[in-house]
């Protein structure tokens, strides 16, 4: 029989709505009937423009905001369904790693503290001695020194501040950890340092993983498999170094061909992509931007379908069963 996967994004849409105090409701789908597996032990990577709807779906994974419609299943159980007390009991499982090494990390609680946290809010009556222990041989399993419980963030560097933070991550000892741009604010070094690091945690603690990046190469160097979005869909699945190398969607290969540039705030992006908007309500949400789109993708949705053996691709073009 096969084995369940560990998480199972069924159908997830998510809108928010706003209401400005005149004119009309606006409603902005940043999230357009996801699906995705992930098994035990796989880092999944998730790549897409700013403003994709990345973010909104790792919220989601973690339970941290709820769906407009669909399903999130750790295990097989529906996060949604869980009542607040069983969902806490279940957040042990999974955790999140941020982007922002400074921002995420209190400056005014020591290390131990910070790193102790998961563990404060899930025990009723925490064991003090216990914890210490815990919190001292996580912050060694993460390249750290036991001694540096005792220090506060700003005595670190961004990359030792990412540790800590995976560190905080890991210590209730979650099956999946979800990291949005977790390396995105890292030097290029020090980006690698943490990405071994959290290999590494996979090995040997058999963590897995969403990988939630704008970062192509990171991505490739770290993940089994990956998901492209764009405008809140995912337009194409499949081992990362396959989609890469050889990518199907006309959005993956202009997203792999763009050139990477560095804006004068520093947040990386990609130039030439094309970028003409259009209502994308029933067709293929790139249609506008398709140098291959024929008047079927203005007009009608293209769902995911198997091209190959694991890649998985929306785009009536590439779909030959339906032509
Ligand atoms: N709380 C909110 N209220 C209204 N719109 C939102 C909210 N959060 C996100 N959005 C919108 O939803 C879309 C998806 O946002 P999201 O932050 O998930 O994208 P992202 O891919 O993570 O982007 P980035 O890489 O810039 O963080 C965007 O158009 C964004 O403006």
């Amino acid at each position: 029989m096969e084995k369940a996967p560990l998480l199972d994004v069924r159908h997830l849409t998510r809108d928010y709505v706003s209401r400005p105090l005149l004119g009309k409701t606006h409603t902005q789908r940043a999230l357009d009937n996801i699906s995705l597996t992930i098994d035990a032990h796989e880092i999944f990577g998730i790549v897409g423009e700013s403003g994709c709807g990345k973010s909104t779906l790792a919220r989601l994974v973690m339970a941290l905001d709820r769906p407009t419609s669909g399903q999130v299943l750790f295990d097989g159980e529906d996060l949604f369904s869980l009542k607040d007390k069983e969902l806490k009991q279940r957040r042990r499982d999974f955790q999140m790693v941020f982007q922002d090494p400074f921002g995420s990390l209190d400056p005014r609680q020591k290390i131990g503290r910070i790193i102790a946290e998961p563990l404060h809010v899930l025990a009723s009556k925490p064991d003090k001695a216990g914890i210490r222990a815990r919190v001292a041989s996580m912050l060694e399993s993460v390249g750290l020194e036991a001694s540096h419980a005792a220090r506060y963030p700003h005595e670190f560097s961004g990359g030792q501040r990412q540790r800590i933070a995976i560190a905080r991550a890991l210590i209730t000892g979650p099956r999946l950890v979800v990291a949005d741009e977790a390396v995105s604010a890292l030097d290029l070094s020090v980006q690698a340092q943490v990405l071994n690091l959290l290999q590494d945690l996979r090995e040997k603690r058999g963590v897995t993983f969403l990988f939630i990046s704008h970062n192509l190469a990171v991505v490739n160097s770290i993940a089994d498999r990956v998901g492209v979005m764009y405008r809140g869909r995912l337009v194409e699945q499949g081992p990362a170094q396959a989609v890469f190398k050889q990518p199907l969607h006309p959005y993956t290969s202009a997203l792999t061909d763009a050139e990477l540039s560095v804006d004068r705030f520093g947040r990386q992006a990609r130039k030439n992509l094309p970028n003409r908007s259009a209502e994308t309500g029933a067709g293929c949400a790139f249609y506008a931007n398709c140098p291959i789109a024929v008047e079927r993708c203005v007009h009608e949705r293209p769902e995911l379908h198997t091209v190959a053996l694991g890649r998985t691709v929306a785009c009536h073009r590439l779909d030959h069963t339906a032509q």
